[in-house]
């Protein structure tokens, strides 16, 4: 990313030249990326309109003069942008997303959950107390990279901290790739410090446990120019009025914030690949471990033992790979293996049970 420091140089900052108005879409992030997939007619004719909020009764849209909800049948969620069909809406296009956050249901068919769409920097926020810990922050920045976008890690609460830095350096130890800033979520701080990823045509979001100052930070952000959120009323699949809210929050200059249900709910699921980028120094030790399979425990030139030995590898950095390894492989086993261990299991118990009532006999 290419910052701007002009305004630390000597000399002041420039003249702040006054902002051009932002046209709808822009506003609500339209940016190149999007701008080159389409062409003239497209835009005339089907309009660029993005997803605000995924209703039961649809996508809810928002575009130039558009807002409208487009029945279910479209495979796109919160963050996509569509190239709006207005004779028949269920067949607008989704366009190429630049990252998307999926996990599967944790229903009976597992099937794949798309949670958010086009999302460039993830805010993993903690606070400068007990909330901290890498491990969890770990899991943040895997889905991240899994998902295709950049982690920030937002350390709140630094007014109420005796050591705030320590916090910091310890944030900072977790991955090189990753920036880290520490602020008080309160007051104005988050406007200036962020700026550097809220800038036009990009969608930020914020994640984190509760009470670490995400609505807080929403709120620095979005402020009163939070027009998006206004609650609107739709007809629920009974005919009742239900009130929902928008979930996507245009920020001054064209940046969007996205908070949705989902994004609030954020699990670790299908991070694989994001794990082995988070992790890649223990990923580059096991690929010179003497064999292919090995478990780095007791085998012959294995070389995550050697690193622990030599004290190049962190023995608790080394666990929490292995726990968000094995939790990785738990949530992406399919159904069919699931349906085997508990066939396997309910035939162990029914054995067992027939062996107690036959000795009872
Ligand atoms: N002193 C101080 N208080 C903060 C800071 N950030 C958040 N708080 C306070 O912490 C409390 C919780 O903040 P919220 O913004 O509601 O936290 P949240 O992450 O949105 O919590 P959930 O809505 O439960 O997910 C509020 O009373 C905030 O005023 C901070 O940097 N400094
Ligand atoms: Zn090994």
């Amino acid at each position: 990313m290419v910052r701007d420091y002009s305004a630390f140089l000597p000399g002041g900052a420039p003249e702040r030249q006054p902002e051009p108005a932002l046209s709808a879409i822009e506003a609500l992030g339209w940016g190149a990326f999007f701008a080159g997939q389409i062409d003239a007619t497209d835009l005339t004719e089907t309009p660029p309109v993005r997803v605000t909020a995924v209703h039961r009764s649809g996508l809810q849209v928002v575009g130039e003069g558009i807002d409208e909800i487009i029945p279910p049948g479209i495979d796109a969620t919160v963050g996509d942008w569509l190239l709006f069909d207005r004779e028949r809406p269920k067949a607008s296009r989704v366009l190429e997303r630049r990252s998307l956050i999926k996990r599967r249901a944790p229903g009976s068919d597992w099937q794949v959950q798309l949670i958010a769409a086009n999302i460039d920097t993830l805010f993993v926020v903690t606070s400068c107390n007990q909330d901290f810990n890498p491990a969890r922050l770990e899991r943040y920045l895997a889905m991240a990279f899994d998902a295709d976008i950049e982690p920030v890690i937002l350390l709140t609460k630094t007014d109420l901290a005796e050591d705030p830095g320590s916090y910091a350096d310890a944030a900072r130890a977790i991955s090189e790739r990753v920036a880290v800033v520490a602020l008080d979520a309160r007051g104005d701080e988050p406007g200036q410090v962020l700026l550097d990823w809220c800038g036009k045509g990009r969608t930020v979001a914020f994640v984190g446990s509760s009470g670490v100052g995400k609505s807080t930070l929403t709120n620095a952000l979005a402020g009163r120019k939070d027009i998006a959120t206004r609650a609107i009323r739709e007809d629920d699949a009974k005919g009742r009025h239900t009130t929902t809210h928008r979930e996507l929050h245009p920020i001054a200059g064209g940046c969007v914030l996205l908070d949705t249900p989902g994004i609030r709910e954020l699990q670790l699921a299908d991070a694989a690949s994001g794990i082995a980028e988070l992790f890649d120094d223990i990923e580059a030790l096991t690929g010179a471990c003497r064999f292919r399979d090995c478990h780095h425990e007791t085998e012959p030139g294995c070389a995550v033992t050697a690193a622990l030995e030599s004290g190049a590898l962190d023995p608790a950095r080394l666990e929490r790979w292995r726990k968000l390894q094995a939790e990785d492989a738990f949530n992406s086993a399919s159904l069919s293996q699931r349906r085997e261990k508990d066939r396997a299991f309910g035939k162990m118990v029914r054995g067992v049970v027939k062996a107690r009532s036959r000795n009872r006999r």
